[in-house]
């Protein structure tokens, strides 16, 4: 049998979910074995496949967040683009039939495909529905209405009206796609790699420095990077958290109250209405230097993943947005979102309208460092050290640094 080696940065139960969706491909043909390994956070597994790759150790497979997708494309003679690898391998392969929100991410200008769409996901409201009930407030969909209920749980009793994770995703990244806010010239990046960050403008900062306000009486209380403050959420701390639609499978398992997530609230200052939100999560990456007999059953095993029956439990088991429409077409079939209500609340806001050049997404070298950076800025805000202004700036002009690094590194 051939080995087909798998690196992801699942850990827990999604991480169980992999290991099944691993054996039951083996079981499925006898040709090939799926051999999946847990390599750490997205940062950690990607540094590991970079590092493997060049002492030529690397895997066949490697699942990479959204955010290190230009690296990835700049890292030509290491990466083997999967529309490629598909139709090398024969396998029949269609763009058309996953969604356009999720595709248009990982195409290169000329439209081929790059990375194999997997777990993608988009941030949104969570909330704690026994406790807004009990505080008297209805869920919130502005942020004035945000703060309000904060205010009225709080009031009521809890520690914290509202946490959230992935700060630069959901607060920066995302708050300015729904806003139609650019976070950077040249289209976020898309149109070349000669950009420049701009999301330091008086919108952001005004929202960023309302939010370290609400510190003052808890309303907002900061819980760490990435999914760190999902506890203050489950155990009940804070009544409301915004982040990846994917902590659906945790929060299900964890919360012991009735919860519900609903769409990112509007800054009406901003905007009269809500542009799209952009994905998360990530891809699989096909990486060179192996035989064309481990990249057929590679192709093979992709095909497999992005099943509509594969798609659609994985969806409904974890959070992540279906990746084709066959599987959001099924998980309906299935009655999923009429006994679940709010799991569509990711695909809606993906395809609320149809995207701007600052809604479709981003794509800005260096930026796994350059989301370091805006954590230490932020971070020194939450901290009372500094301005939302002074945060916003020192992180676009770090970022712009380390963007021009990029860009002599690719020439
Ligand atoms: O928690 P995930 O997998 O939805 O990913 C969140 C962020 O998009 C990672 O960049």
């Amino acid at each position: 049998q051939t080995e087909i080696n798998w690196w992801h940065a699942m850990g827990g139960t999604n991480g169980e979910r992999i290991d099944k969706m691993a054996a039951d491909f083996n079981a499925s043909q006898s040709d090939y074995v799926v051999k999946p390994s847990y390599k750490g956070n997205y940062t950690e597994t990607m540094t590991a496949a970079i590092a493997a790759f060049r002492a030529g150790e690397q895997p066949h497979l490697v699942q990479v967040f959204e955010v290190g997708t230009a690296t990835m494309m700049a890292a030509k003679g290491a990466i083997y683009p999967v529309e490629k690898l598909m139709a090398d391998a024969g396998e029949p392969f269609n763009g058309d039939d996953y969604l356009p929100a999720v595709v248009s991410y990982y195409q290169t200008p000329e439209g081929e495909l790059l990375s194999m769409p997997f777990n993608s996901s988009t941030p949104v409201l969570w909330y704690n529905a026994d406790a807004l009930e009990a505080a008297g407030v209805e869920v919130p969909g502005t942020w004035e209405e945000v703060d309000a209920a904060a205010k009225a749980l709080v009031d009521n009793g809890m520690k914290c009206g509202i946490s959230f994770g992935w700060q630069s995703w959901v607060m920066i990244e995302n708050f300015s796609a729904w806003h139609d806010l650019a976070l950077g010239t040249k289209e976020n990046g898309f149109a070349g790699f000669d950009t420049e960050l701009t999301f330091n403008n008086d919108q952001v900062a005004a929202r960023l420095q309302a939010v370290a306000d609400m510190q003052a009486d808890n309303k907002f209380v900061y819980g760490g990077r990435r999914g760190d403050s999902l506890p203050m959420f489950t155990n009940g701390e804070c009544g409301m958290w915004m982040n990846s639609s994917a902590y659906y499978g945790s929060i299900v398992g964890q919360a012991k109250f009735k919860f519900g997530q609903t769409m990112l609230p509007l800054d009406k200052t901003v905007a009269d209405a809500p542009q799209n939100s952009i994905i998360g999560g990530a891809t699989l990456w096909a990486l060179q230097g192996h035989e064309s007999d481990e990249y057929k059953g590679l192709a093979q095993f992709l095909t497999y993943l992005s099943s509509p029956e594969v798609q659609a439990w994985w969806h409904q088991e974890t959070g992540y947005v279906p990746i084709t429409k066959a599987a959001a077409e099924l998980s309906k079939e299935q009655g999923f979102y009429e006994s679940n209500p709010g799991t569509d609340t990711a695909i809606k806001q993906l395809s609320l309208n149809t995207p701007t050049a600052n809604s479709r997404g981003l794509r800005f070298g260096n930026f796994v460092q350059i989301r370091d950076v805006i954590n230490e800025e932020m971070e020194a805000l939450w901290a009372g050290n500094i301005s939302a202004q002074e945060a916003l700036d020192n992180a676009a002009n770090r970022g712009n640094d380390l963007l021009r690094k990029f860009e002599r590194s690719v020439k």
